[in-house]
């Protein structure tokens, strides 16, 4: 490709491919739906006389309308699935001295929860991407306001220095010192000069481990750096003026690594925060990133990562490059969201966290209709879009010009200027938080963002290649991984209901199949209901020996047969397809039910009270990290309960239940010896000991377990109690 074929005619910088078997897996699907109906036809032709099993029948009917609805949703993501790919040679060919700016947003928010070690981490691995280094400006949002945070960034600077020339020299992954260190040691052979950088590394940690310990910053480090100064008049967390400090200036000459190459801009902002002003969570903390950076940097693809999430490629904005400038489709892309992906997940992933599904199959589905949603960490935006610009064809040519900086004051002038856009007052009468930057009011700002940006007329890219281009730390708790998905259940339900729903505001503004496929995670909670009411009355029915599904003999049976079957194999094989494992697909049932009953419950519960302005909804920081205890049982799959939450009595009575039903309605069943007895109820059977082996580990932490993480006695008495005494009301 000779350098005349620029622009339109030229080789595309990314592929784009149709999923295979696209065919036989729409036949399959129709051939389920058929199922579906029939079920439906079944529950309408054969409503009981009796006026309680009639409520009972028609109940069950509108879960099963819901679940078939909802399956009916699930084929959006399946439907039409694409697999990106890039083409990096050609990227640089054409365009290596025209590459934009890149700023990179890094947030943290609490300096005992995302520990500062972890944080520099990431910033340390963004820092050394295989881009040209002038281009790259990387900063850091502390919301926690600590000076420990502060004084760890100043050190990562340093260590910069040294970590930059060694990834580059010996061109290693990952970039996280952290977690490169501890890959496996067969890969360190070659790479002279190992132990003295793990040295380096290792004192800084002791540095900032013992200022961390000693809860303040030593007097020797304070006189080091101008910045902590600031730290004087800061009164709490929640109460201090905005601190802007640019730790390294990258258009300084003398900003350089010890091999003299140039070094990327390093900056802390950690925004004023005042209590007479809500802070709006991480929204917040990247619209005040947004602006600030645009005073410094203002480059024009902005990268954002949880501070948990460091970077496991480091070819990963060359890869958003190739999406966004191409020259066909570039200018289309909003967005390239990466997967989140994690590095702390455990053989059997026990509480089904590596979320592989959504991940492998779900994404490249949503691909298909031009949306991957926007997930909050791992993903590379336009900045124009970011701040709400609306489509138009006139970005086709925008990457074309030479990048170079315009700022022309120097590093202590733009902290001055640029620090009044992160100030509480700057956002009073301004569209920030509406039409402007990531939504406030939401728990899950990144998605009701994106949607956003999708209904003006983006799309949005999803790349998920072989080398994960971001890992972070998965929940290691059940107690964790329940809260989380509350915050997201609950925040994707408030996103139907608000002025941005996809199937109000989205009508018209994006495309039916995607539409339907937000309508998924949009629809988490109120999945809650079916779900119970199908876990609970079948089984109490049982008990009862009153019969709701078509006896083994009839051929209604059938439709159920096939329903059921196909969807544990078809899910199964999904998982299998993509390396996962038995074992790890059967933990996963485990925790779909267990979200629906609690966490999906939870987030619709608190949405209903949110919307008749009983609530507001806030934003529970995940913990990254675990006591030792814990996360030894964590590493052995062992499940974590040890402390009585309402979520944990839930799950319990409901096993407890099953449980008693399954044991008791046997009992009474062989009492009875009426063979067609059991043939009509073997349904219910069937799925009352489903429920019973699903949750076998809930038994062992009731009875059986002695360490620390079983559930505590208090929540077994109750359990049993509530168990118990609705088997009796049911039956007397
Ligand atoms: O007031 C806040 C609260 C959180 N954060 C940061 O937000 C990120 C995500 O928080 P985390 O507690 O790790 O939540 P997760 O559930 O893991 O986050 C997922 O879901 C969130 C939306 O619910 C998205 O914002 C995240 O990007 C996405 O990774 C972290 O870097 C925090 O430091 C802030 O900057 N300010
Ligand atoms: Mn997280």
């Amino acid at each position: 490709m000779g350098n005349g074929s620029e622009g339109e005619g030229a080789l595309p910088l990314f592929e784009t491919k149709e999923a295979k078997f696209k065919n036989a897996y729409r036949l399959f699907a129709i051939s389920m739906f058929i199922g579906i109906c029939m079920i439906w036809v079944y529950r309408i032709t054969h409503i009981p006389l009796n006026l309680e099993e009639k409520w009972v029948w028609m109940l069950l009917f509108l879960s099963e309308l819901w679940f078939g609805f909802y399956w009916v949703l699930t084929q959006s993501v399946r439907w039409n699935r694409v697999y990106r790919s890039t083409f990096k040679d050609r990227l640089s060919h054409r365009y290596e001295d025209k590459l934009p700016g890149v700023d990179i947003f890094v947030c943290t928010a609490d300096p005992t929860i995302e520990p500062p070690m972890m944080a520099i981490n990431t910033v340390l691995s963004v820092m050394a991407y295989n881009y040209p280094t002038e281009k790259l400006s990387v900063y850091l949002s502390d919301d926690g306001g600590s000076d420990l945070t502060f004084y760890a960034l100043l050190e990562a600077s340093e260590f910069s220095k040294y970590w930059l020339p060694f990834c580059k020299k010996f061109n290693i992954e990952p970039r996280s010192p952290a977690a490169y260190f501890s890959t496996e040691s067969d890969l360190f052979v070659d790479v002279e000069g190992l132990s003295s950088i793990k040295q380096l590394y290792e004192e800084m940690e002791n540095r900032i481990e013992t200022a961390a310990k000693l809860g303040r910053i030593p007097e020797e480090i304070r006189t080091k750096h101008k910045g902590f100064s600031e730290w004087n008049s800061v009164s709490s967390q929640r109460d201090h003026q905005t601190i802007l400090q640019v730790l390294i200036d990258g258009r300084n000459p003398n900003a350089v690594d010890i091999d003299g190459g140039a070094l990327p801009t390093l900056v802390y902002l950690s925004r004023e925060k005042r209590p007479s002003h809500h802070h709006k969570f991480k929204a917040g903390a990247m619209n005040a990133l947004i602006r600030v950076s645009s005073k410094i940097s203002n480059g024009k693809i902005i990268l954002n990562v949880d501070c948990d999430m460091y970077s496991n490629n480091s070819e990963s904005v060359r890869d958003a490059c190739c999406f966004f400038m191409d020259e066909q489709k570039g200018h289309e892309i909003a967005f390239v969201q990466f997967p989140q992906s994690f590095d702390n997940l455990t053989k059997n992933d026990i509480y089904a966290s590596s979320m592989s599904i959504i991940g492998e199959v779900e994404f490249s589905g949503i691909d298909g209709y031009g949306g991957p949603l926007y997930i909050g960490t791992g993903c590379f935006h336009r900045r124009e879009t970011l701040s709400g610009g609306k489509y138009s064809e006139n970005y086709k040519f925008e990457y074309k010009e030479n990048f170079v900086n315009q700022v022309q004051e120097s590093a202590s002038e733009l902290e001055k200027t640029a620090k009044i856009l992160a100030d509480c007052a700057f956002e009073e009468g301004t569209q920030w938080g509406k039409e402007m930057g990531l939504k406030y009011g939401c728990p899950v700002e990144d998605v009701i963002t994106g949607l956003s940006i999708h209904c003006r007329g983006w799309k949005s890219v999803y790349f998920n290649p072989t080398r994960k281009g971001f890992l972070g730390i998965a929940p290691t708790t059940l107690g964790q991984t329940l809260v989380q998905h509350k915050r997201w259940s609950e925040g994707d339900f408030q996103i139907i209901l608000s002025k941005y729903g996809p199937l109000s505001y989205g009508v018209g503004r994006i495309k039916l199949g995607l539409q339907m496929a937000y309508c998924i995670y949009c629809f988490w909670a109120p999945n809650c209901l079916p779900t119970l009411y199908y876990s609970v009355i079948p089984s109490l029915y049982l008990l009862k020996g009153i019969s709701l599904f078509p006896r083994i003999t009839s051929p209604w049976f059938l439709p159920f047969a096939y329903v059921i079957i196909t969807e544990i194999l078809s899910s199964l094989g999904e998982f299998l397809c993509f390396g996962s494992t038995l074992q790890c697909w059967w933990n996963e049932q485990r925790i779909w039910l267990f979200k629906r009953t609690t966490s999906y419950l939870f987030g619709f519960i608190d949405t209903l009270l949110n919307v008749f302005g009983f609530a507001n909804s806030g934003f529970d920081i995940t913990a990254k990290l675990t006591d030792e205890d814990v996360s030894k049982r964590y590493e052995k799959d062992i499940m974590e309960f040890g402390n009585s939450s309402p979520m944990f009595i839930i799950l319990a009575t409901l096993a407890m239940l099953n449980l008693v039903c399954l044991l008791w309605g046997l009992q009474r069943m062989i009492m009875n010896t009426k063979t067609s007895n059991f043939e009509s109820l073997f349904l219910q059977v069937l799925l009352c000991g489903f429920l019973v082996v699903i949750n076998l580990p809930i038994y062992n932490g009731l009875f059986f377990r002695k360490d620390n993480g079983r559930m505590p006695t208090s929540v077994t008495v109750k359990s049993i109690i509530l168990a118990v005494l609705t088997c009796f009301l049911i039956l007397y």
